[in-house]
């Protein structure tokens, strides 16, 4: 289990806050340096919602949609805003939810609420959303944390609302970073975590086209 690589709960929590609260309000501070391939990153997750805004059994409203992890608001901007009526945001940095009201420019008035808050105190509202888009956060949360918040958003889904978690995935293993305090699990270890939490997966596909040097990046949707 990850969570035993996180030896002090308060700790890994407050690191990682104090991580954020260092790094520049930019798209280029929310990917590490890796600038450069947010639009690519964009691409991948147009093309993979696509498939849940066709018509047929798995298609999903356009109302609400919830930004976890959000930072600055850049999946928010060209992702979620250009489909959804209403963007809702959640992050643990106050800093980058004050900077994406700027960052979003007159489109910050589509945003329902900005939530400063960490995801394992936060709950999205009742049958809300119709998408949960979780990225590059998951691991920020111990494993029963990710557990109970997934359980939180399932509840917070529209009856054909879906949660996606994009993230980085080692091949075997979990590794830990002490730089930014956080843990990146294997996808046997992700999927396992999303069983608990009740959901089924409905589609899975790997970021192309990312450099070779990075984490592979996969996209898993569920409900
Ligand atoms: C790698 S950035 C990704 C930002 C955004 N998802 C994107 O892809 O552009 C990680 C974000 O997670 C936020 N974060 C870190 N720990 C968190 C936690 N426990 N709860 C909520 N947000 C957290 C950071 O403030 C930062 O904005």
């Amino acid at each position: 289990m990850s969570s035993n690589l996180v030896e002090d709960e308060t700790q890994f929590y407050c690191k990682a806050k104090k991580y954020w609260k260092n790094i520049p309000a930019t798209v280029d501070g929310m990917l590490g340096g890796y600038g450069h391939i947010s639009s690519i990153d964009l691409s991948g997750s147009k093309k993979f919602l696509q498939r849940f805004l066709r018509d047929g059994p798995y298609k999903i409203g356009t109302l609400h949609a919830l930004d976890c992890g959000a930072g600055i608001g850049r999946i928010t901007k060209r992702l979620l805003l250009p489909i959804f009526k209403t963007v809702d945001m959640v992050d643990i940095t106050d800093d980058f939810l004050s900077k994406a009201k700027a960052y979003l420019g007159d489109e910050a008035k589509r945003i329902g609420n900005f939530y400063c808050s960490g995801l394992q105190d936060f709950t999205p509202e009742l049958n809300r959303y119709d998408l949960i888009w979780i990225q590059w956060v998951i691991g920020h949360l111990t494993d029963v944390h990710l557990v109970e918040f997934l359980k939180r958003c399932k509840a917070g889904l529209q009856p054909n609302g879906i949660i996606v978690i994009k993230d980085n995935m080692t091949q075997e293993g979990i590794i830990m970073d002490d730089v930014d305090s956080s843990i990146c699990r294997d996808m046997d270890v992700v999927r396992k975590l999303i069983r608990q939490a009740d959901l089924s997966v409905l589609a899975q596909e790997k970021q192309e086209n990312f450099p070779e040097e990075i984490y592979n990046v996969f996209s898993i949707a569920m409900r």
